[in-house]
Parts: C-alpha cells; structure tokens; sequence
C-alpha cells in the first residue's frame, strides 16, 4: 500500500541561474508518520517542499507521492495532498465560512456537502463563532487556523505544512499543535512539515532529516539524533560576548561554539572535563556566571551539523 507515503529518490533541483538548491536528496516518509524538515535558512527547505508539492519541477532523481509521479501526473499528486505554505494570507472579503464552502466546491464537493463540510471543519479548528466574520479581519492565529481548515476540505492524505507556527503566540503554537498531532494520531494523516524551532520538531515528529547547502547531513528520530552527538554539553554563559569570545579563544583545542554570550563546550564526560575547564579559563582571570551540564538537545544536533546556530530556538 502506498497511499500516504511519500518517496524521494537522489532528488535534485536547479534553478535557471544554474544554482543547484536540493543536490541528491533521499528519504522516504511512511504513511501516518511526522516528518519535519529542518535546516538553516536558505539550506533548500521550500524547495524542496515546492517539488513535492507539484509548484516546481525537479531537474532530476524521482519523487512519488502516494505511489504518483509528481513529474508524471501533477494533478493527480493535488488530490493526495493538503498544503499550507508560509503566508497565505487570506486577506479576503469573504467570511471563513465562505471560503471554506467555495474550497468544497473547487474540489466538487455539492452545494450541500460543501456547507455541511465547511461546518465540520469551522469547529474542527475553532472557529465557529467567527465563521461569518470577514478572513480579512483575523488575526494571525485565526488565518492560520482557517489556512489548515481550508487545506483539509478534500481530506488530503498527506498535509505538507511549510513553517505552520511561524509568528504565532506560544498559545497559538500550542493549539496548532494539539490539531496537527490529532490529524496524525486520529486520522492517520501523514505530515511533512518544515520548521524553525527545534522544540516544534521535537515535540511532533517522529522522523527528521536535516539539509544543509541542498544535502542531507543528519537524520533519524528525535532520540536517535540526540544519541548520536552521545556526549555531554557544558554551556557557559558569561557577562558579556568579549569574554565569552576569550573563553572560545582559551577552550579552542576542544570542541567549543559561541552564541552571543554563551559557549557550549561538547565532552566525553563533562564530570572529568569540567573542574580542568574552569582551571583553564581561571589562569585567564575568566569565570563564567552561570553554568549548566546537560544531555544533548536537538539544539546541539542542529549547530553540530549545519555549523549555524540559525535554527536553534
Ligand atoms: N527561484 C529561484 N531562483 C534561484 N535561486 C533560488 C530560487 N529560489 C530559491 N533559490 C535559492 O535556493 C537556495 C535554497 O532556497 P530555499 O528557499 O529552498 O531555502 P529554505 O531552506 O527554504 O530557506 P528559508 O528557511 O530561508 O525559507 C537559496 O540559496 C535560495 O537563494
């Protein structure tokens, strides 16, 4: 059975101006799964999504979705496939419940079934009691809600969700959340979302692969990506950044990263590694004002592999 699952074989896409986005991509995302894509800005995250989703052709390699070519036969691709892309925004004169019924109808649904589907689906996402307010006075939340609403009309197998929580409240994260992870736990919905925060991929996936420069450098479930760094992280947050900097300067024969005013230093075994840390730094006349031991995050993984601290929320 191929229905919901996703296949993407040494995917590769250039541009006209020759730039090579996504070079000999691979993975494959089964049916019911969460899938989140992560990397550092411009790593090749929309692209990819754009390929998949029917809105770019690939230069070369295979995708299939649901067992379709997407290169082959595009429009039977849009059928199995629910897509919310950044910034939609339904700037519209039109009520929630109007579009949603206009969306039934682009997808044949009957006057009837249309209205009784937009109905369904105001509640799903909360917004029944905005149903007859114009789109274009929600907020930002609210479009987002209605977005994914408007996206499940023709119930899609498989929902792409580009960045879904980008901008949002941490409420309003939260409540996009709860829904996207009922759609995939309740309704065996497959979900291939690209994100920003860490903690968002952490919380709902249960497979990530990470691009970046157009490849993949690491991939596996949340746990089996933190086991593999499979050491400890020291951080150290100093004062201020030129002290943080001497600090890098003073550890730089260990595994060390800067971020603003903090370093991360990456060791075997921070119990043996730290009393010798703080030595080293103290004949610098450098002494951290706060200081923590802990088990790697995606967070490590992510600056590990892309080399960027972008990603990490
Ligand atoms: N139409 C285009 N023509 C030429 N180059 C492009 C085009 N669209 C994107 N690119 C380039 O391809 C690379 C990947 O871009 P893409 O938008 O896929 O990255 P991304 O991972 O989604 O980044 P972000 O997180 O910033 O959205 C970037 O270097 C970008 O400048």
């Amino acid at each position: 059975m191929t229905k919901g699952t996703i296949v993407v074989d040494h995917l590769v896409k250039t541009y006209k101006d020759k730039f090579t986005a996504v070079n000999d991509v691979s993975f494959t995302v089964g049916k019911g799964e969460c899938f989140a894509f992560l990397g550092p800005n411009g790593a090749g995250k929309s692209t990819t999504v754009k390929v998949l989703t029917t809105l770019s052709r690939l230069t070369s390699g295979s995708v299939t979705i649901s067992g379709i070519d997407v290169d082959e036969d595009p429009e039977k691709v849009r059928w199995e496939i629910g897509v919310v892309l950044q910034d939609t925004g339904l700037d519209s004169n039109l009520t929630a419940r109007e579009l949603l019924e206009l969306q039934g109808r682009i997808f044949h649904l009957s006057g009837k079934e249309a209205s009784f589907r937009a109905e369904e689906l105001l509640a799903v996402v909360g917004l029944t009691e905005e149903a007859d307010r114009t789109s274009k006075k929600f907020s930002g939340g609210m479009k987002r809600r209605l977005d994914l609403a408007m996206t499940l009309v023709h119930r899609p197998g498989i929902l792409f969700l580009d960045e879904p929580t980008t901008g949002l409240d941490p409420l309003n994260r939260k409540s996009i959340w709860k829904e996207i992870r009922r759609l995939n736990r309740e309704e065996g919905t497959t979900v291939f979302l690209t994100t920003q925060y860490l903690e968002e991929a952490d919380e709902l996936a249960d497979q990530i692969q990470i691009i970046s420069g157009g490849k993949i450098v690491a991939g596996g479930t949340p746990a089996e990506l933190k086991q593999s760094i499979g050491k400890d992280v020291i951080s150290m947050q100093f004062v201020s950044e030129t002290e943080a900097k001497k600090a890098r300067e003073v550890l730089n024969k260990r595994d060390v990263f800067l971020i603003e005013n903090d370093i991360r230093v990456t060791e075997e075994k921070a119990s043996a590694a730290l009393p010798v840390i703080l030595r080293e730094l103290q004949e610098f006349g450098l002494e951290p004002a706060a200081l923590s031991v802990a088990e790697p995050t995606l967070d490590d993984v992510f600056i590990q592999v892309t080399g960027s601290s972008e990603g990490a929320s």
